[in-house]
């Protein structure tokens, strides 16, 4: 399957944050990523979203410069992702690791700006990061929600133009995820680009200006939530009906599936109207019920085992 949609456009002179071309990643026969091309523009926040293993992981790891693509490059303000992280240009949020039990929030972030030459004040990375309140807390007193704001304050610290989060919210309670997401979304809006790998779709939803989908190593779909959701365009219509005949209703306009099953028919359209009114008026159906597609219903579609 190949539903690509280009939400960007750009010209040669355009710096991106981002520039892959035609990566290639394998560990053995395992093609963790099989032909990536990316381009990420400045100010984008942009989730990529993918079932396990679809190779979100081993896609960062390449941009963070954590790990060598076997073919294709990647730049990252048009330098090598480690020449941007040595230039402060890109910091990662890492899902565990990196904290010191025994020091406070404040500490942690004062130790962590005293390794950059150029640091933004730790005062400034905890209000940013929404745990000034907390700055003088141990860190082993913190909950899972508030050890990640702390990460993420420190990635605050050199002013990175790039933030990069791989699955920054595992295991936290909603509320959590909730106040993570706002401070993320707070301080990206002065301009910050931020790449996050997650597999909530609510977060890809609500946070993303731009989702890539990944599945088995490659770009399924690549668009705005809107865009991707028109992918599984259309609504399902379904009713109960003893006497159907389906090769007229998979006649009407904008159908794409008919199912007969069990006294219940459901038809796949982009003309829900239309097989409503058939329905009503040319068949017994009764109980009719009509439901529109979410980003979940795009995301199977674009992401089963069945394309
Ligand atoms: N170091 C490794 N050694 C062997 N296989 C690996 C390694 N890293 C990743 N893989 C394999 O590469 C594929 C892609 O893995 P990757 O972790 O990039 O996916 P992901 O989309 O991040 O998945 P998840 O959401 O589960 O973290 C998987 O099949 C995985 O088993």
């Amino acid at each position: 399957m190949s539903q690509l949609l280009t939400s960007t456009t750009s010209t040669a002179t355009d710096l991106y944050a981002v520039d892959a071309e035609g990566l290639y990643k394998s560990f053995g026969k395992a093609k963790a990523v099989n032909g990536i091309d990316l381009r990420i523009k400045p100010g984008e926040i942009v989730a990529f979203l993918g079932p396990n293993g679809a190779g979100k992981t081993t896609t960062i790891d390449m941009l963070l410069g954590l790990s060598k693509p076997d073919q294709g490059s990647v730049t990252v303000y048009g330098k090598s992702p480690r020449q941007a992280i040595a230039h402060g240009q890109v910091s990662a949020v890492m899902q565990t690791g990196g904290l010191l039990k025994d020091l406070t929030v404040r500490e942690t972030v004062e130790l962590t700006a005293s390794l950059f030459a150029e640091a933004r004040p730790a005062e400034e990375c905890l209000e940013r990061a929404g745990i000034k309140d907390i700055g003088d807390r141990l860190v082993v007193k913190c909950s899972g929600g508030q050890q990640q704001r702390l990460r993420f304050a420190m990635a605050l610290v050199s002013d990175p133009g790039l933030l990069i989060l791989d699955e920054p919210t595992t295991g936290m309670d909603v509320e959590g995820r909730r106040d993570f997401w706002n401070a993320i979304h707070t301080d990206a809006r002065r301009g910050r680009t931020v790449i996050f790998a997650t597999h909530y779709l609510d977060e890809a939803d609500a946070y993303a200006d731009r989702i890539i989908l990944v599945r088995r190593g490659q770009i399924v779909a690549d668009g705005t939530s809107a865009e991707i959701k028109a992918l599984a365009s259309g609504r399902t219509v379904k009713a109960s009906v003893s006497d159907l005949e389906q090769t007229a209703v998979a006649a009407l306009p904008g159908v794409d599936e008919v199912e007969l099953r069990a006294g219940m028919v459901t038809v796949h359209t982009k003309d829900s109207d239309a097989v409503a009114r058939y329905l009503l008026n040319h068949t017994d159906a009764h109980d009719l019920e009509i439901t529109s597609h979410n980003l979940e219903d795009a995301f199977l579609a674009l992401t089963s085992d069945e394309n």
